[in-house]
């Protein structure tokens, strides 16, 4: 029976609120009594296993950063002789027509999943000897990687650099997955064109005065697919570099050690030790809209720039709907959008938001918030679209439209039901996504999962990410995630980011924060390039002074927001940042002198001192 020990802070006064500096061993490790298991700040004091413990770590309950107090469990540990099956990342390939006998990782929400309370539990069947198929395997190897975007590609190369021989499964023949293909670089080199379409209109303002663009589709789109077969053919270049062996075909377990792969050149039987599951996600499909039109778009649609619509109605107002409103905005459609929720691009504070959805009025596209897309209709003139209000027994302010195109953009569905997980007993969530501990192990030992398909934020950063670190850990790294904050981008004009604490956040969990704000209108950087509307703020813990969190709009705030990334990353308190020497004059001092504005020894604006 199973023996569990907590490890807990010990009770002494000295202990309280110390932060968490190393983890010293990672879920799966065998420790030994004495054995040091955590650091601490003050006095470097190690937590170590009780003298009457030799065992295997089932859980962590900190992670580098964290504050703990004297009587905080830290860890549980399963005491030796219980843990027959504990996670070993390099057990070996089993023969055939014999299972891995592997044991469920700790039940823990993974901070990459946003805190989902999916976590990987323990209550899936784990693989029996019967689960495998018994049949002759065509291709053998240590790692198989399923899905080849920046997840799947990064944790393969990874796995290859660290010496596991390593198979690659993708579906299609370009490798790059859904950012490099039909995801973040085209949309990003349609967003150049459009940035330039919209930069040569404006530069009347400084007395250059250019032509009305003639926009040559086929070009716009051949420079579209250069740039992203320079990429793809860069990480199938890559690949065979590292020998990662990479097959074509859609993939699907068939055991807890085999993926069946049917491809143009037949079905291949692949056998694998350990396995990375990173095959990502796809849009939604609303279904009261008339999909085998070509009119209806989704975003992959939207990128192949068949025509450019004179009428386009763009369903949610998110982060992918509204850079391509940006992108047929500037080539001349005519662009109404409709988001459902009472703010564009929820989830970023409403004042990031409002210079952008300024500058979207003021270049006449139509937005229409609490308004639904309910019914549409095929048209020959167009797609018709019947508009309701998001709150009941109002009448929406627009009733009904006719549109060339309709883009629906309204979110994405994780892959994790679509890859037969049952078969290799890996537990996916009713809405498709694996939950994952710490180390992006599923509840099954020996398999992995990273990227769109493990939860939100959908992010090729942190598909990345999480790619590297499920590699590291099972080439037997003692790892788990420490990220702090996860950047979000929107690439519109102007761009908006963020990343950690929110004020909307902090608000509805009553946290006591202090903001910093630095109008771009007093940058003079901002000033000489016609682009003041924008601004940083950052957002400080009252008591500590801490930096939590903070975010940009303006041009090139996703360029920007990093510093703010890395501050959190440090814990740089509000002195950090403003005493930082930032280049003149860049946009970049933004973030100095929104730290000086919360420390209140700005100088590039005046701020009176408030009375009393
Ligand atoms: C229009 C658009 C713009 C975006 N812009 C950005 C951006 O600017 N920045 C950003 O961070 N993110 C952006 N994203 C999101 C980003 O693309 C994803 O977060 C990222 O691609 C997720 O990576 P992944 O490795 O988890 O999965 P994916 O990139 O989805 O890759 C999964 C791969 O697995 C393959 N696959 C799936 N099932 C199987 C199977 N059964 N057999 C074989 N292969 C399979 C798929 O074909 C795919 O190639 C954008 C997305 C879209 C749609």
């Amino acid at each position: 029976m199973a023996n569990s020990i907590e490890v807990k802070v010990p009770d002494i006064g000295d202990y309280d609120d110390v932060p968490v500096i190393e983890l010293l061993v990672a879920v799966g490790d065998t420790v030994k009594k004495d054995q040091g298991l955590v650091t601490l700040e003050s006095d470097k004091a190690t937590m170590e296993v009780p003298s009457s413990a030799d065992g295997v770590v089932k859980s962590i309950s900190v992670k580098v950063g964290d504050k703990v107090s004297q009587g905080a469990v830290i860890a549980i540990l399963e005491a030796e002789g219980a843990a027959a099956g504990a996670s070993d990342a390099k057990a070996p390939l089993p023969p055939a027509g014999e299972g891995a006998a592997a044991s469920p990782p700790p039940s823990q929400p993974s901070p990459a999943s946003g805190g989902r309370s999916e976590s990987a539990a323990s209550s899936a069947p784990a693989p029996t000897a019967a689960a495998a198929s018994g049949r002759k395997a065509d291709v053998e190897c240590r790692m198989l990687v399923l899905g080849s975007g920046p997840g799947g590609y990064t944790a393969a190369f990874r796995a290859a650099d660290l010496g596991l021989d390593t198979v690659l499964v993708e579906r299609y023949a370009s490798l790059g997955g859904v950012c490099l293909n039909v995801g973040c670089i085209p949309s990003k080199a349609l967003l150049h064109a459009a940035a330039v379409i919209d930069e040569a209109e404006h530069a009347s303002d400084y007395g250059v005065s250019f032509a009305k663009p003639t926009i040559d589709l086929d070009a716009l789109r051949k420079y579209k697919e250069k740039v992203v077969g320079q990429l793809t053919k860069g990480l199938a270049g890559m690949a065979k570099q590292r020998k990662v062996r990479t097959v074509v075909g859609t993939g699907s377990f068939v055991s807890p050690n085999e993926l069946e792969v049917k491809g143009e050149n037949g079905t291949q039987l692949i056998r694998f030790e350990q396995c990375i599951i990173a095959a990502g996600s796809q849009a939604v499909k609303l279904g009261n809209f008339p999909w085998d039109d070509k009119r209806v778009m989704d975003s992959t649609d939207a990128l192949e720039l068949a025509d450019v619509p004179n009428k386009l109605l763009v369903v949610g107002g998110g982060i992918i709907g509204l850079e391509m409103a940006t992108v047929y905005r500037a080539l001349g459609s005519e662009v109404t959008v409709v988001e459902f929720l009472d703010q564009l691009m929820p989830g970023a504070d409403p004042d990031l938001v409002k210079p952008l959805a300024d500058r979207l009025k003021k270049q006449g596209v139509a937005v229409h918030l609490k308004t639904k897309a309910a019914a549409t209709q095929a048209l020959k003139e167009g797609i018709k679209v019947s508009f309701e209000s998001a709150e009941a027994g109002k009448t929406p302010a627009l009733e009904s439209g006719v549109y060339d195109r309709v883009l629906v953009a309204v979110g994405r569905a994780p892959n994790g039901a679509k890859i037969g997980a049952d078969q290799a007993g890996v537990q996916v969530s009713e809405r498709g996504f694996i939950p994952v501990d710490r180390q992006m192990r599923t509840n099954v030992a020996h398999i992995f999962a990273i990227g769109d398909l493990v939860g939100n934020p959908m992010l090729a950063h942190k598909a990345t990410h999480e790619g590297k670190l499920a590699a590291e850990v099972a080439a037997g790294e003692k790892k788990e995630w420490v990220a702090r904050v996860i950047p979000s981008v929107a690439y519109t004009d102007p761009e908006i980011a963020w990343v950690g604490v929110t004020e909307t956040e902090a608000k509805a969990k009553g946290l006591k924060v202090g903001v910093g704000k630095f109008p771009w209108a007093a940058s003079g950087r901002a000033i000489g390039i016609g682009r003041t509307e924008g601004f940083t703020k950052l957002i400080f813990d009252e008591a500590t002074h801490r930096i939590v969190g903070g975010g940009i709009v303006g041009v090139h705030a996703g360029d920007l927001i990093a510093e703010v990334a890395l501050a959190i990353e440090m814990g740089c308190e509000v002195a950090d940042i403003g005493h930082t020497i930032h280049p003149h004059p860049t946009l970049s001092e933004s973030v100095g002198m929104a730290a000086e504005v919360f420390d209140g020894t700005i100088t590039d604006l005046y701020i009176p001192k408030k009375k009393g």
